[in-house]
């Protein structure tokens, strides 16, 4: 049966949410330290939410050297589904794994609120059970959370559609809205609304089901 590794930084604090509602789903996790090396029994890998090494320098930009990057680097080149939740979104785009960066929202102010979001694509391990054009809403809950890229960058984002949501009414100042993008290959995926916190009817929306369900049919060899 397959099996996802949630990796844990200090200061990541939403492990427990995304292993819940992946249980919910009838996917089995484990929790994987940063220090750890090995990911090999995963068929796999969540970066969640959270403040890894409390956000010092930048989000993310301490965590990218953990010994487990360079094994979820390797699992990302050979095709193994990799998410990356909010904080996560930040520690793959600092460890080269997905083009741009993420910079303090244009507010700056910390956001915590739902927001409406665009499917673009189907085309990617977060978004295979929705349709293009779908609306749905989840959580939003960062203060560095506004995407940024070259011209250069967001053309080829364009081009590849590597473009998996946007926002309806920007909350952050991202450029061309944008609230997730994937890598070329669709298997790596960075997203900064949060699909665990809308996952069930008991939190008030279960939305982030379709998204994780979609995780879980690529966690299927071949799948994508
Ligand atoms: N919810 C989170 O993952 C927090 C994200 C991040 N560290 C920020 O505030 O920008």
């Amino acid at each position: 049966m397959s099996k996802v590794g949630i990796v844990v930084f200090p200061g990541t604090n939403c492990e427990h949410d995304v292993a819940r509602a992946l249980a919910n789903l009838g996917v089995q996790s484990e929790l994987v330290w940063h220090g750890d090396s090995d990911l090999s029994s995963y068929s796999g890998v969540i970066i969640p939410g959270g403040f890894a090494h409390g956000d010092y320098l930048r989000p993310g930009a301490i965590a990218r050297f953990s010994k487990i990057m360079s094994e979820i680097i390797s699992c990302a080149n050979s095709g193994v589904p990799v998410l990356g939740i909010c904080n996560g979104f930040q520690v793959l785009t600092e460890a080269g794994l997905l083009p741009g960066a993420l910079q303090k929202n244009s507010g700056l102010r910390f956001i915590c609120q739902p927001e409406a979001l665009e499917v673009v694509t189907t085309r990617s391990i977060t978004t295979s059970q929705l349709s293009p054009g779908d609306r749905i809403t989840l959580p939003i809950n960062h203060f560095e959370g506004n995407y940024t890229c070259d011209s250069q960058t967001l053309n080829l984002l364009i081009d590849n559609d590597q473009i998996v949501m946007r926002y309806i009414d920007n909350p952050n100042g991202s450029i061309d809205n944008i609230a997730a993008i994937s890598n070329k290959g669709g298997n790596v995926v960075g997203m900064m609304p949060h699909p665990e916190r809308a996952s069930s009817a008991l939190l008030g929306n279960s939305d982030g089901l379709k998204v994780l369900a979609s995780f879980a049919a690529s966690l299927v060899v071949g799948a994508l």
